[in-house]
This record gives structure tokens, C-alpha cells and sequence, in this order.
């Protein structure tokens, strides 16, 4: 008899966690891998749980698709693991148990990071796999994105008759991560064809029950839950988890009364957690009917947001007249004097915006937010907040993105970052959890009112996005694909490296003249032929011309001809500059910003000349 048919009239116990069990026996490779290399610790597996009372066990498949497989370098291993797998749970089984072929999900946080053409190729390959080696069903678990599953799932409802699981996992009770209660997205699942539909991993029994309790029982599949054992503790270096037998017996009778018909276990869950399962549960009967607990009314409209926005953004001044902005860079130190008579005088010059670096090289300034802050409120002036992806987790970038909302600091650039390596503390780590396309990606659906994840943030953000322009690399073709990706992705305008030369300004116009996105173009007088030679020999992106080399070197480190060299070559960029850009975008050295302050005036004196500055 199949288990659905078995599920009719009793309740069935599936088995637990795979990967955190190899896991907390030390393993921290791939653990897909071992059905090849060592099989026998898999197979002892299965057969413990089989023995605590499992009717069902899982192959060792989870991550088994070339989307996972190649950050091992295993992506050409598919069908290999995925055999093997099958094979040792047959062993295992010996007609004690059904087999079902585990496929997981692989959106994660960023549902957008992975396409749904990858992900399909990527199912298909094990999908193919399973069918082939032979399995009594498939499990599609742990899946956030609904997008994700439905996708899979019309797939595998189309290559075979074999009963399939569609079970999602979810942050919050009862709610998906795009905020669909999961009552509504079991429905879905059920008229895509699947025969049973449930929860699993991320919660454990209590807030998975809690959950349950606004699900309907489905109309004609059953429904599945495996929790995981608790939530994970990160001690001495390891994940852990807690779990309680006596704690799982009493829930088994609470996933009963909400109409759980397949009970198992996710992450952290052991042989004797299911069987306690077991035990309470094993072959009773099925209750059919339950009282619903009221479904929380849908999410609230997004509001815009209530800090309205008292200026014009950038990239619509720029796209119409002469702009400056000049990045004054928060101090290494504590004293901020320096930095807030610069930002006055650059006021007084007349610019649009100042920028203020977020740790630029790597190495630690004051938090360019609470600067940019006192100098919107005290100086009057805006401020633009550079944002790195090198300092915070997915975490800390949303929480920094929430922060400067609430304090009206809409304008932000959003880059890379150069790595912690170049700077003071080179042990730091560098983050990187998303790339400055992704940033770009999330900045641009928080002013949907949304999350990284699709979760509702209750308002629209108003934040201008900046991106950067590096044109100081061999092909300016592939920075301006760059460039174009970045447009994609939702960037309103550019900030470049800067450039010390005209045939380089040229360059970039020819490149990107066919594009709308207004350009900022980058410009940093030099202060000294040792200035000159650090540049260009070891800041990243910037390249100096031989010529300016050479006149800077004539001048032998004299601090105030330097200094005064500096200042002419960077007007006579300005001069060509102007010509072919609207934004002119300065960069303050050393914040000596009598500097940036004559050349801001100049550029803004210039641009009245040639009677190009009109009120925006
Ligand atoms: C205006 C501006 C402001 C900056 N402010 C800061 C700051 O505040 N803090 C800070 O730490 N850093 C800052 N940087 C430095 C910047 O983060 C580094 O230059 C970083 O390596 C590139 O960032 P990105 O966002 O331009 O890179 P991305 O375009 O995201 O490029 C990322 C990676 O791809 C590589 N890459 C880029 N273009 C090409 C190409 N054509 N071919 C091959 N590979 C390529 C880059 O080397 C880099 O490793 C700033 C740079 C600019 C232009
Ligand atoms: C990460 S959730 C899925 C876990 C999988 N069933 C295992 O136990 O390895
Ligand atoms: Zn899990």
C-alpha cells in the first residue's frame, strides 16, 4: 500500500534532521557527499531512525543539485550523490519504510539572487535523478520563497505520479516571507498537485503549532509538519540545538489536533526526538476537523513615508544643470572641528551635496551617519552617506538602511567597499553578503516598502541611489556594462573614481553618452608628487597621467607649489570637464577643504559663465 494511502486512515512518522546530525558528529564539509565516500555513517543514520519508529525516511539529497554542489566543486556530481543516496536509504529500508527523494529549496534571504531559469535546470538534473534510481515519493522542502516551490513543483507534478510534499519554511508564524499567510499558499500548493503540504525546518513545535492553527486542514491533501528542535545556540564554534524528549511527546498530540498526518523532523531533531514522536502518535487515528484560529487581517497598505523629502534629488539636478558635490571625509579621530568648518565653508561655496565616505580604504572613521546627520540639522547642508557592503551582514545593512530613513538621510551611494585587507585592521573580516549590484537592489525595494527578504517595512523609503563609476580600468567597455547592470538594478545616478586627465574624460563621455543616467564626474587635486605616486602606484582604480606625474615630481614635495600645481591641473579638468558633464564631483585630500572650497568655486563660478545654472 503507498503511504498516502496508508495516511487515509493513520498518522505516520517521518524521520529527522540528516545534516545537523553529521554535523554535530563533526562533519562540516558537504554532507551530500558522503553517500559516495562514506556511505556507512548514512546508512546508520537511516537505520537509527527507522528504529526510534520512522514509516519514512529521507534520502541524504537535501543540497544534492548543481546549485549547491559547486561551491564544493561538485557540480558535476549530481547524478553520482544522488544515486548513491537512493541506494543506501534502499538498504536501509528493506521494505521497513518508504523512501522519499529530499529536494531543497535554494532562495534564500534575497529570493532575487538566484533566477527561476537556474533553478529550474537545476531541478530537473536531480529531479531526473531520483525518478530514475527510484523512490516511493519527493519532498520539496524547506523552500521561503513561494515563487521558488510553485515553480518546482509544476515540475514535478508534470514528470511523474509518485506522491510529492511541497513543504515551505517560514521566519514569522504563520505568514510566508512574502507575507502570504500560509494558509493561502497551502491552497496554492494543493491546486498545483501536491499531495501532501506542510512546514518544516526554521521553527520549532512551538511556533510551528502556533502557526498550523491558522491552516485549514486541505480539502484533499494532508498535511505534514517537521520542526526543527528548537532555535540554534552558537557555542564555542559550533551551531546547537536544544531538543527535549518529554517536551516533543507533548507537542506530537498538539501537531495531531491541528490535523498533522505526516509528523517528522528538521534541523537538530535526533533519532529520539521522533521517537517521541513515535511513541504519542505512530498509527493513531487522524482528527479531521479543527477550529481555525481567525487569520490576521492581511498586511496594512504601505504609507510613504512620513519624513518628507525638502529637496530635489541629485540625479534630477544634474540631468538639468551644473552640479557639485564634494566628499569631505569623516575624521580618523575624534575631533571633528576640521570636518565642520569644511562643511560650512563648502556650503558657503555653493555645493549641492557633501559626500562622506563610509570607512573608505578600509579602515575605521567616525559613522559617516551621525555626521551626515549634524550636518544636515546643524550646517544645512546635504549630506550623501556612501554605503560599503564590506562592514555589515545583510542584517546590519538593513537596520543602517531603517536608521537613516528615520533620519531623513535619503541620499546614498552604494558600492562595493574597498576590502578590510588595504586597511589599519587587516584581520577584520570583510562582509560581502551582498554585492553592490544586490545593495543597489535592496535600497531600491526599500522605496517599495519592502525588505531584502519581501517582508513589509510599514513604509516607502525615499532614498536617490548613487553607484559607482570605476573608469580608470584597461577596457572602459566593461565598466560601462557594469554600469548598465548597475542602471538595471535601479541606480539613479553615477559617482566616478577620479580622473586626471582630458583624453580620460573624453573617454568616459564617448562611452556613456548614449545612457540618461547622469555622471558625476570625479576630481582630486593632488597636493604633492608623493600624493601623486600613492595614487597611482597603490589606490585602487586610480591611474595619473605621465604628464601630470612628471610636473608634480619638477616640484619637488614643496608643500605650497605642490598644493598650488594641484589646484590649477584640477581647474583645467574642470574646464574640460564642464563641457561634457553636468556633475562635477570633488574629492577633498587629507580633509584640507580650502581646496575643494576653491575649486567648488570655481566650477560653480564657470558654470554661471557659460549661463548654464538654472533654480531646480
Ligand atoms: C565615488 C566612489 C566612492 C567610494 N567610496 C568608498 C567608501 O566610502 N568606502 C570604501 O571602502 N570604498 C569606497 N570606494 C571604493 C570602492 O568601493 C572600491 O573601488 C571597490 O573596489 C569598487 O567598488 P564599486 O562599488 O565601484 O565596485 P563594483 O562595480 O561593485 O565592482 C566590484 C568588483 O568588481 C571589480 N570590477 C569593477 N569593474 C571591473 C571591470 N571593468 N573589470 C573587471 N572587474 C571589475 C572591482 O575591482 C571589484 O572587485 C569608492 C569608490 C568610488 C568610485
Ligand atoms: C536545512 S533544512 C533541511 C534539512 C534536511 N532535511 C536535513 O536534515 O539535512
Ligand atoms: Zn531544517
Amino acid at each position: 500500500m503507498s503511504f498516502l494511502d496508508r495516511l487515509k486512515n493513520e498518522i505516520l512518522i517521518a524521520d529527522g534532521a540528516m545534516g545537523t546530525l553529521l554535523y554535530s558528529y563533526g562533519t562540516d564539509s558537504c554532507f551530500e557527499e558522503l553517500n559516495v565516500s562514506h556511505p556507512n555513517d548514512i546508512l546508520k543514520i537511516h537505520e537509527a531512525y527507522i528504529a526510534a519508529g520512522s514509516d519514512i525516511i529521507q534520502t541524504n539529497t537535501y543540497a544534492a543539485n548543481y546549485l549547491k554542489l559547486q561551491r564544493y566543486g561538485l557540480e558535476e556530481s549530481v547524478k553520482e550523490i544522488n544515486s548513491a543516496a537512493v541506494k543506501i536509504a534502499k538498504q536501509a529500508a528493506e521494505n521497513k519504510a518508504y523512501i522519499l527523494g529530499t529536494m531543497g529549496g535554494n532562495r534564500g534571504v534575497n529570493p532575487k539572487a538566484i533566477s527561476i531559469d537556474e533553478i529550474k535546470r537545476s531541478f530537473r538534473e536531480q529531479l531526473y535523478c531520483l525518478l530514475l534510481e527510484g523512490v516511493d515519493g519527493i519532498l520539496l522542502e524547506t523552500f521561503y520563497d513561494l515563487d521558488e516551490i510553485e515553480t518546482v513543483l509544476a515540475i514535478a507534478r508534470k514528470e511523474t505520479n509518485l506522491p510529492i510534499i511541497a513543504q515551505v519554511s517560514i521566519h514569522e508564524p504563520g505568514i510566508m516571507q512574502n507575507q502570504m499567510p500560509i494558509n493561502e499558499a497551502f491552497e496554492r500548493l494543493e491546486a498545483l498537485g501536491a499531495d501532501i503540504v506542510g512546514l518544516n525546518c526554521r521553527l520549532g513545535p512551538h511556533h510551528m503549532i502556533k502557526s498550523l492553527e491558522e491552516a485549514q486542514i486541505p480539502k484533499k491533501a494532508f498535511l505534514s509538519a517537521f520542526p526543527n528542535a528548537s532555535l540554534p545556540t552558537y557555542t564555542d564554534g559550533k551551531f546547537h540545538y536544544e531538543g527535549d524528549a518529554d517536551y516533543f511527546k507533548k507537542s506530537a498530540q498538539a501537531f495531531r489536533e491541528q490535523g498533522v498526518r505526516l509528523l517528522g523532523g528538521c534541523c537538530g531533531t535526533t533519532p529520539d526526538l521522533i521517537h517521541s514522536f513515535a511513541e504519542e502518535l505512530k498509527g493513531t487515528k487522524p482528527v479531521t476537523e479543527k477550529t481555525v484560529r481567525i487569520q490576521r487581517v492581511s498586511s496594512i497598505p504601505i504609507e510613504h513615508s512620513p519624513i518628507e523629502r525638502n529637496n530635489t534629488p541629485l540625479q534630477t539636478i544634474a540631468s538639468v544643470r551644473p552640479s557639485v558635490i564634494v566628499e569631505l571625509d569623516p575624521p580618523r579621530k575624534l575631533n571633528t572641528t576640521r570636518f565642520f568648518e569644511g562643511a560650512r565653508a563648502l556650503k558657503e561655496a555653493g555645493i549641492d551635496a557633501i559626500t562622506l565616505a563610509d570607512n573608505s580604504l578600509a579602515s575605521p572613521r567616525i559613522e559617516n551617519s551621525a555626521l551626515a546627520y549634524l550636518t544636515k540639522t546643524q550646517v544645512g547642508l546635504r549630506p550623501l552617506v556612501h554605503i560599503t557592503c564590506r562592514d555589515r551582514n545583510m542584517i546590519g545593512l538593513q537596520s543602517h538602511l531603517m536608521g537613516l530613513h528615520t533620519l531623513g538621510l535619503n541620499d546614498v551611494l552604494a558600492i562595493t567597499g574597498d576590502p578590510a585587507r588595504v586597511g589599519d585592521f587587516p584581520g577584520a573580516s570583510s562582509v560581502y553578503d551582498v554585492s553592490s549590484f544586490e545593495l543597489i537592489q535592496m535600497i531600491k525595494q526599500f522605496n517599495e516598502g519592502l525588505s531584502i527578504s519581501g517582508k513589509d517595512l510599514g513604509q516607502k523609503g525615499d532614498f536617490s541611489i548613487a553607484a559607482a563609476f570605476n573608469p580608470n580600468v584597461r577596457s572602459v567597455e566593461k565598466a560601462v556594462q557594469r554600469l548598465e547592470k548597475k542602471i538595471k538594478y535601479g541606480a539613479d545616478y553615477f559617482i566616478t573614481q577620479p580622473v586626471y586627465s582630458e583624453e580620460k574624460l573624453i573617454e568616459v563621455h564617448e562611452a556613456t553618452k548614449h545612457l540618461d543616467t547622469p555622471i558625476y564626474i570625479g576630481l582630486m587635486p593632488l597636493t604633492s608628487s608623493k600624493n601623486a605616486e600613492f595614487l597611482h602606484n597603490e589606490v585602487p582604480g586610480i591611474k595619473i597621467s605621465d604628464s601630470i606625474r612628471n610636473t608634480m615630481a619638477a616640484l619637488q614635495d614643496d608643500p605650497i607649489q605642490s598644493a598650488r600645481e594641484g589646484i590649477a591641473i584640477t581647474k583645467s579638468l574642470i574646464d574640460a570637464a564642464s563641457e561634457l558633464f553636468n556633475g562635477i564631483y570633488l574629492i577633498t585630500p587629507f580633509l584640507r577643504y580650502e581646496l575643494t572650497v576653491e575649486l567648488a568655486q570655481y566650477a560653480n563660478e564657470n558654470s554661471s559663465v557659460l549661463g548654464r545654472k538654472q533654480n531646480v
